[in-house]
């Protein structure tokens, strides 16, 4: 990564944190930019800027991180409600529809993404794209003794999908739910996210696949102007 990029991301994940109120519960996303999001609520509530936050973590990344920064975490399942979760995405196009998972950790992000009550996305201006998948595959979670079936029944719907290769650990990525990762390509890239988001989830074997659609209340964007980092607050088209 650039230093020009990690500059956009550190920009966009402290102006995130400018949206978070003590008291609230907090979806915590996954992936370097909402790692640096978590880093700097974690530095607000040491310098008692911010109390009594409530971190709902999407990841074993977030849950590490989050311990370290000493921000109290709960279950999903022992909230009432999230006021606002702040996540990555790997891209995002004019409507807000997104592509996440590649940190593989899209099940707990859509989870968390779903439950809020605001749905904020910081990205780097590297990340919009017009049309999702002509650069980021899709990454699509998979039970582990499904995936050569799931991957001919994407082949079917017209997606070539590889299983996600470890990097220093021999064999495949394993999610944190103990499940694999296809990354799937569409030629000509996704025309219609909402109907191939549900139509992946249907096929047996799926855990949740990476399109994230009619989810997102605003998206900030990271960029550089002239020299200096700036953010913008996206308009949805
Ligand atoms: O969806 C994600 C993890 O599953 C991340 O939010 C996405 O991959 C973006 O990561 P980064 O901020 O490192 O570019």
């Amino acid at each position: 990564m650039s230093d020009l990029q990690d500059r956009m991301k550190q920009a966009v994940a402290e102006a995130a944190t400018e949206q978070i109120r003590s008291g609230m519960v907090v979806g915590l996303g996954s992936g370097s930019t909402a790692a640096l999001m978590i880093q700097a609520l974690g530095a607000k509530l040491k310098r008692g800027e911010l109390t009594d936050i409530t971190g709902v973590t999407t990841s074993f990344q977030g849950e590490v991180l989050a311990a370290e920064l000493g921000i109290p975490l709960k279950s999903l399942n022992a909230i009432e409600r999230i006021d606002l979760a702040i996540d990555g995405a790997d891209e995002v196009d004019p409507a807000f529809q997104l592509i996440k998972g590649g940190g593989a950790c899209h099940v707990q992000e859509k989870l968390v993404a779903r439950r809020a009550e605001r749905f904020v996305v910081v990205v780097d201006a590297t990340k919009l794209v017009d049309t999702l998948n002509l650069g980021f595959l899709l990454p699509v979670e998979v039970l582990p003794g499904a995936w050569r079936q799931v991957q001919a029944e994407l082949q079917a719907l017209g997606g070539e999908a590889q299983l996600r290769m470890a990097v220093r650990k021999a064999g495949p990525v394993v999610t944190d739910q103990g499940n694999l990762v296809l990354d799937v390509r569409f030629a000509g890239g996704i025309t219609d996210p909402a109907g191939l988001e549900q139509e992946i989830n249907n096929l047996p074997g799926v855990l949740e696949n990476g399109l994230f659609v009619g989810i997102t209340d605003q998206v900030l964007v990271g960029e550089i102007a002239g020299d200096q980092p700036r953010v913008r607050d996206l308009e949805k088209r």
